[in-house]
This record gives structure tokens, sequence and C-alpha cells, in this order.
């Protein structure tokens, strides 16, 4: 008798929320369709609240506009960025899910050196459902993959791995580069596909990009303030790199893992450089001094949960970074109002010890 064909349900179909900011028609969304159309989205719209966007039929969304976050946070909405991307980790605040994937809309399926059209969002949910290995560097990259394994000299005892918190991709075509160096290589395209994942170690901080992106809600999610970006601040796009100092800081404290390669994405459109330095130039000089106080940041044994070590993060932010610039007092103070809005919105979750969930 001929076998029915089953649709196998996708992974973690109602345990993820994919997270989309956006100034523009949604039409990105019909080349992902047969990978994303069973997921929830959450559609955080920017700019104007009376531009109406437009989403493709036969998703099932919600849509968050800057009225709806003034409505839902009150007072605490002044946490959320306006006129920028940084605006998107609203989605992951009133998101009730355990996992989020947030992906831009000039992001679209690449293709692996066979051809084939990539589930991006299938390979971060591979990268966060097995382990990471912070602690120990394992030379054949992700040990958990099929066909790899820990190598020789690997010790044992370091072999279970540690939960993996986040999941960062990367990007065919135009690299994210930041504004200098898109004006001096205008035409250059990121043709390189890497086959691997790997854990970034522990100690080690990386620039974390937002354009596709996936992480552990339960186990990092208030940690990942995107920050104080865009219309009415000194800085712009810089709002993925200061979650993801702050978000490694804190991982690396409560021994989680962070994985950055597999999968890639095409990023289609090279934001305008002239625009983009104008956004970015304070941060290029402003992090020659970020960096260290993130490599030097150390946190209390008591900070057992994402919460306590992010309001202690941002006392130290505003206790040494004040000195580089009055804008991280000012940001200091959003870290804590984003916690705040955090629990406010998530009341189950406050205070798990060790960031977990529920
Ligand atoms: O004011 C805005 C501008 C844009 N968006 C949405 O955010 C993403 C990214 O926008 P875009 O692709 O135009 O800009 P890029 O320079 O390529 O973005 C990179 O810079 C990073 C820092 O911001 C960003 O995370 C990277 O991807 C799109 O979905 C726009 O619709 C917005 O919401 N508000
Ligand atoms: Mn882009």
């Amino acid at each position: 008798m001929a076998q029915a064909s089953v649709t196998p349900t996708p992974l973690l179909k109602d345990e993820l929320d994919i997270v989309i900011p956006t100034i523009r028609n949604l039409d990105f969304l019909e080349m992902w369709r047969p990978f994303f159309q069973q997921y929830h989205l959450i559609i955080v719209q920017d700019g104007d609240p009376s531009k109406t966007i437009k989403v493709p039929d036969g998703f099932d969304y919600e849509l968050y506009n800057r009225n709806d976050i003034n409505r839902i946070l009150g007072p605490k909405a002044s946490c959320i960025s306006f006129k920028d991307s940084a605006c998107r980790c609203f989605g992951y605040m009133i998101s009730k899910k355990k996992y989020i994937f947030t992906i831009d809309d000039d992001c679209f399926v690449a293709k692996d050196p066979s051809g084939k059209e990539i589930n991006a969002l299938e390979q971060h949910i591979k990268n966060l459902l097995c382990p990471s290995t912070p602690f120990f560097f394992n030379t054949l990259y992700d040990p958990y993959r099929d066909g790899a394994d820990f190598v020789r000299g690997y010790p044992f005892s370091l072999r279970e791995g540690a939960p993996t918190a986040v999941s960062h991709g990367l990007w065919l075509n135009i690299p994210d580069y930041d504004a200098p160096t898109q004006l001096v290589k205008p035409l250059e395209r990121n043709t390189r596909f890497v086959d691997a994942v790997m854990t970034i170690p522990k100690g080690t901080l990386f620039p974390m990009c937002g354009m596709n992106l996936a992480f552990n809600r339960e186990l990092i999610g208030p940690a990942m303030y995107f920050g104080l970006m865009g219309d009415g601040q000194p800085i712009g796009r810089y709002d993925d790199m200061w979650a993801g100092w702050c978000m490694k800081v804190i991982c690396d404290h409560l021994g989680l893992g962070v994985k950055t390669g597999l999968p890639y994405i095409w990023h289609s459109k090279a934001s305008n450089p002239f625009v983009n330095l104008k956004k970015e130039y304070k941060g290029i000089y402003w992090q020659e001094e970020l960096i260290p106080f993130f490599q030097s940041a150390t946190l209390p044994k008591d900070c057992t949960s994402v919460q306590k070590c992010y309001i202690e993060l941002s006392k130290q932010v505003k206790a040494k970074l004040g000195k580089v610039d009055e804008y991280f007092l000012k940001l200091a103070d959003a870290m804590v109002t984003w916690i705040e809005a955090w629990d406010e919105l998530n009341p189950s979750a406050a205070e798990q010890p060790n960031g977990a969930g529920k």
C-alpha cells in the first residue's frame, strides 16, 4: 500500500519565535517560506507606526510598532531604540518561547557549495540543541556533528560540554563590515563557504552580528539587550556588538556556550557606508576602551541568574565607562530599565538561577 507522505513536524515548532526588525514590506519571507512558514513570527516595525508593513499570506505572526511598544512598556519603552535595528530586542522580551531566531529582512536563503538551499533555521536549532566546548578547544571544530568527534588529547572530563546559549550565523555576499572597511572595499563579496561550527572559547570576546542569530531565551534572554541606538543617540550599528560583549561575559560566568559559523544566509543589501560611518564612528574609537572593560569584567559568585549578572554589569558600566562618555551613564540606566521591563513581562522566568527557564 502506498505510504501517505507525512510532513515531519519542524524541530522546536512551538518553542521558537522568529524575530524580524523591519522598516519595509516583508516580501523576503517568500524565499524563506519552506523553512519559516510553520513557525511563529514576531515582527518589530521600526520607524513611522502609521506605515503599513505588508506580510505575505500564510504566515502566523504578531506585529508590534512604536505605539504598541509604548503602550505595553509605558515609560520603560525608553530603553527600546527607535530608528535602528536594535528595536528587535523588544521581540525577544515579548516572546514567550524558549528559543529565538532573529534575521534581517535583506537576508535571503543561501546555497551551499553543492547548490543545496541552506535551511539556516534548522542549522541554528542543531547548534542550540547540542553542547558547546568553551573550556577546551576541539581542533576538529564541533565534536557533536555527524562525522566529527573529540580529538586525541581532549580531556574526557570535559566531553559533556556546556549548554549552548547562542548560535551566531554568517553571511555570503555582503559581509558585515564596518563603514571604513566597506568604503575601502566597496566591491568585496564573501564567497567563502566554510563548513564549520565552533565554540568561541571562554574568556574570548567576539563581534556579534544580529542579522543571522539564534539563542536560548531561557538561558540568556535577559542579556540580549541591544542597547540605546539610533534616534536621539550618539551611536548606531553597535547594538548587536554591545549585546554580544555583555552576553559573552555573562555566558563565561555562568558556564554557557556560544557558537559561530554555520549557517550562512545570503546578505543582499549593502547599507550606505557614508550613512553607516556617521552612525558608527564614535563606536570605532570607543570600542578601544570598551573591549578592555569587557575583557577585565568579572562578576561575583552570587550573580547566579542572568538578571543579577546584567544588573551587576550595568553598575560596572556606570562606574567605569562614564569617563569614556556620559552616554554610558544613560546606557547603564537603560540596562536596568530593560531588566525591569523583562521581569515585568516575564514574571515566571524572573530570577531563575543560572538563567534557567521555568
Ligand atoms: O532604522 C532602521 C533600519 C533598519 N532596520 C531593520 O534592521 C535590519 C538591518 O537593516 P539593514 O539591513 O538595512 O542594515 P545593515 O547595515 O545591513 O544591518 C547590519 O548592521 C547591524 C547593526 O544595526 C545590523 O544588525 C546588521 O544586520 C533590517 O531588517 C531593517 O529592516 C530597522 O528596524 N530600523
Ligand atoms: Mn543588511
